[in-house]
C-alpha cells in the first residue's frame, strides 16, 4: 500500500506538488496521470524518499521509505530519467544492486529471464537501446521481489510488443497481490492495463476512482444508428428530447438519449434500423476533457496521436 497524505514540494515559488492525498492499494493496477508537469515525477520521487516534502508524509506499507530497512525488498522503483550509462554489462550492474541488499544469484537469474534480457545480460548496459534499458530498470526494480512497484512510464521506449508485454507483467504482478502505481502519458494504454487512476493537474488531485468511471463521468456518451430512413428518425429523436446529427450514409450520432429508448421509438414508428451501438468516450477524451483547465503551459492543440492499444488478453477493459 502507498499512502500520500497532503503531500506539498515547491521548486523556488513553483508548487510542483499541492496538497495531494491518495492511496493506492495492493491487488490492481492503479495508473498516474497527469498532463505534462503535472507533478508526476515529484510526487514519485517523494514517495521513494529522494526529496522531501516541505509538508505532508509519504508512506509505503506503513512506513516512510527512509526507515525501510531493505528498501528494495519492500518497494521496487523505475524512475523515468534512469539512463543506465554504465561500461558493465547488465548482469554486472543488477549483481551489485543485489550485493547492496543480500539478494542472491538465483534471484538475479530469474529477473534477467523474466524482462528477456538473459542472451544480453553479458553485454554492455550502457550501449543498450531505449528499449533494453527500460527492461533493465524494470528488472533491477523487480529484485527484490517486492510487494510494492512505482515505475514511471515505464513503457517508455517500448516497441509494441513491448508494451504488451509490460501491461501482462503488471496485470500479473497485481493479480500476485502486489500494488502497482504507474505513472505514464499513452491515454489507450492506460485504458486497458489500470484498474484504476489517480489524476494530477498542476500538482492538485483531479480524480481517484476505476478507470471505468473516470471515462463515464468526463465523457458524454453517445449511439451510433444506421438506418435507410435516419432523416425521419432524427426528428422522432429530436422531438423526445435527443440529438442527432447525420453524418451521411444513414448515420445517426445521439446524444442524450439512451440506445434502448432510440430503438424503441425506432419499433414504435416501424423505422428499419441497420446498426444501433452505444459508444463511449475514450480515456484519452475524458483525460483532456478533466485536464483542460490543468494544462502547464496553455496547449491548446490536441496532443501527438497516440497508436491505439490492442485488446488486452482475455478482458475487455
Ligand atoms: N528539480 C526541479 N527544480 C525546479 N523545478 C522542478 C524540478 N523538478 C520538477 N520541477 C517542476 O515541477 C513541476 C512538476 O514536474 P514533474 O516533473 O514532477 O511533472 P510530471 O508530471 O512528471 O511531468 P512530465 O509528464 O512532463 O514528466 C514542473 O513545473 C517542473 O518544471
Amino acid at each position: 500500500m502507498i499512502e500520500a497524505e497532503n503531500l506539498t514540494k515547491r521548486y523556488g515559488d513553483k508548487t510542483a506538488v499541492d496538497d495531494l492525498s491518495f492511496t493506492v492499494v495492493p491487488g490492481r493496477v492503479t495508473g498516474f496521470l497527469g498532463p505534462n508537469g503535472a507533478g508526476k515525477s515529484t510526487t514519485m520521487r517523494l514517495l521513494l524518499g529522494l526529496d522531501r516534502p516541505h509538508r505532508g508524509d509519504a508512506r509505503i506499507n506503513g512506513v516512510h521509505y527512509r526507515d525501510l530497512p531493505e528498501p528494495m525488498r519492500v518497494v521496487g522503483a523505475l524512475l523515468e530519467a534512469r539512463a543506465v550509462h554504465t561500461g558493465r554489462s547488465a548482469y554486472n550492474h543488477l549483481l551489485c544492486l543485489a550485493q547492496t541488499q543480500g539478494i542472491g544469484r538465483k534471484r538475479l537469474d530469474e529477473v534477467i529471464e523474466l524482462v528477456g534480457l538473459t542472451g544480453v545480460a553479458r553485454k554492455r548496459a550502457g550501449g543498450f537501446s531505449l528499449g533494453m534499458g527500460q527492461r533493465l530498470g524494470i528488472a533491477a526494480a523487480l529484485l527484490g521481489d517486492p510487494a510494492v512497484l512505482i515505475l514511471d512510464e515505464p513503457v517508455n521506449g517500448l516497441d509494441p510488443e513491448g508494451i504488451v508485454w509490460i501491461r501482462t507483467l503488471m496485470q500479473r504482478l497485481a493479480a500476485e497481490g502486489r500494488t502497482v502505481f504507474v505513472s505514464s502519458h499513452l491515454m489507450n494504454e492506460m485504458a486497458v492495463t489500470a484498474d484504476h487512476l489517480i489524476v494530477i493537474g498542476r500538482g492538485r488531485l483531479i480524480a481517484d476512482c476505476s478507470t471505468e468511471e473516470f471515462i463515464e463521468r468526463s465523457t458524454e456518451k453517445t449511439v451510433a444508428v444506421r438506418s435507410p430512413d435516419a432523416e425521419r428518425l432524427a426528428g422522432i429523436v429530436a422531438a423526445e428530447g435527443g440529438k442527432a446529427d447525420p453524418s451521411g450514409d444513414g448515420l445517426l450520432t445521439v446524444t442524450h438519449m439512451e440506445a434502448a429508448r432510440v430503438g424503441e421509438l425506432a419499433a414504435a414508428e416501424g423505422i428499419v434500423l441497420h446498426e444501433l451501438t452505444p459508444r463511449r468516450g475514450s480515456l484519452e477524451q475524458a483525460f483532456m476533457e478533466l485536464t483542460r483547465e490543468s494544462v502547464e503551459y496553455g496547449r491548446t492543440e490536441a496532443p501527438a496521436a497516440e497508436p491505439a492499444a490492442p485488446a488486452p488478453e482475455g478482458g475487455s477493459r
